[in-house]
């Protein structure tokens, strides 16, 4: 797991009104996958944007470029008007990313501490403790925790320099039911103090439940962005279903309302944006037995944008299914600008933590610390 955490000696503040995160026709590419393949985004300061996608989707690559771990092989990505690696040596980013291993030797308190003194303006350590819920494991040793609870202390890592960004590379990865509404918490309490934060997440449920705004990717593509609602929405409204029984599935798809077929089984689903039409017209076919119609879920949506032929074309599947546009559904005031550092950067041997003490961003922050 990356604890990035980053100082800097320059002052930490956030160019003009510029976005908290912008990306212009980023591209990275290795050998024939194109990981991120032409992304535009921006995200404004103070929003809670999900990057939802599945395994080998781009995530954690776009992550990357964006906390200049990583460089585009065309386009830019910009962090409030910088250089990702300026952005982050002015501390206005910290981050929380996949690998990492545990910090040997010192407790969570001193864990904490040693990063919080690398950033210009960083909170107090025992409000870092208490934001990620790990006051009462503040003298135990930092290496021999549980999953949760290391997940909870590399959030304090991530956030006790006060940065006007968080990101977050799927926090909630193998952590129980509790731990995660615990993190979520933690969350939300950070977002609520005006940050910007963008955490990934394979999880449909945590990204409607805990983002002002989600995008989807696939295939290196932003294939939808909007709220839990606008996404349910564009990928069709509802859900028809009926019991095939003995009814072919020819024309289905022609039947006024219809915007996808899928058949399960003897069960044929119907995904329709005018379900009243699509009813009436399986009725004048005779086809109502086990009729049922339901609200598209965000699963229904997910499905819908990325589905799995959207590779073989080269079209994204929400190229078909029209998406969201892409625009933020829910804004909340701007971030105050934060005096603060980022990422991780321990460099010496006690919080050495972990990949992105190696990585450019760290190397660039490293002669600071
Ligand atoms: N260093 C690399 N070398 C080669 N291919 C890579 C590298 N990093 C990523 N890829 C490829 O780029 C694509 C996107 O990977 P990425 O890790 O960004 O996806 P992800 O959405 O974060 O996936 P996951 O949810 O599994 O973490 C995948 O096909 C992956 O195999």
């Amino acid at each position: 797991m990356g604890m990035t955490t980053t100082s800097g000696t320059a002052a930490a503040t956030a160019q003009g009104a510029a976005p908290a995160v912008s990306f212009s026709g980023a591209v990275r590419t290795f050998g024939a996958v194109r990981a991120v393949d032409g992304v535009d985004l921006e995200i404004t300061r103070g929003e809670t944007v999900a990057l939802l996608g599945r395994n080998g989707a781009g995530k954690s690559t776009a992550i990357s470029l964006l906390l200049g771990l990583d460089d585009p092989d065309a386009g830019t990505v910009r962090l409030f008007g910088q250089e990702p690696e300026r952005a982050v040596q002015a501390g206005l980013v910290g981050a929380m990313l996949q690998e990492g291993r545990p910090v040997r030797r010192v407790t969570v308190r001193e864990l904490v501490t040693f990063v919080a003194r690398q950033y210009p303006a960083p909170m107090p350590v025992a409000e870092a403790l208490e934001l990620a819920g790990i006051t009462e494991l503040a003298g135990r040793r930092a290496d021999r925790l549980s999953g949760g609870q290391t997940q909870r202390v590399r959030f304090a890592v991530a956030l006790v320099g006060d940065p006007a960004l968080i990101v977050l590379d799927e926090p909630t990865a193998a952590l129980d039911v509790e731990a995660r509404r615990a993190f979520w918490a933690s969350m939300r309490a950070y977002a609520r103090r005006g940050h910007t934060v963008l955490f990934s997440t394979h999880y449909l449920e945590e990204a409607d439940a805990h983002a002002d705004r989600i995008v989807v990717i696939d295939h290196g593509r932003i294939v939808a962005d909007g709220s839990g609602d606008e996404l349910k929405r564009a990928a069709g409204g509802n859900l028809v279903s009926f019991d095939l029984a003995g009814h072919g599935t020819e024309g289905l798809a022609r039947l006024p309302g219809v915007l996808a077929v899928e058949v399960r089984g003897d069960r044929a689903l119907l995904r329709s944006e005018d379900s009243d039409a699509t009813v009436i017209a399986l009725a004048e076919r005779g086809a109502i037995r086990g009729l049922e119609v339901t609200a598209a879920s965000l699963e229904t949506a997910f499905l819908a944008l990325t589905s799995s032929d959207a590779a073989s074309d080269g079209t994204p599947a929400g190229a078909r299914a029209p998406a969201a546009p892409h625009s933020a559904a829910a804004r909340r005031p701007a971030a105050a600008e934060h005096q603060a550092a980022a990422g991780d950067r321990c460099t010496e041997d006690p919080p050495a933590v972990d990949r992105a003490a190696e990585e450019p961003a760290a190397d660039a922050a490293r002669e600071t610390v």
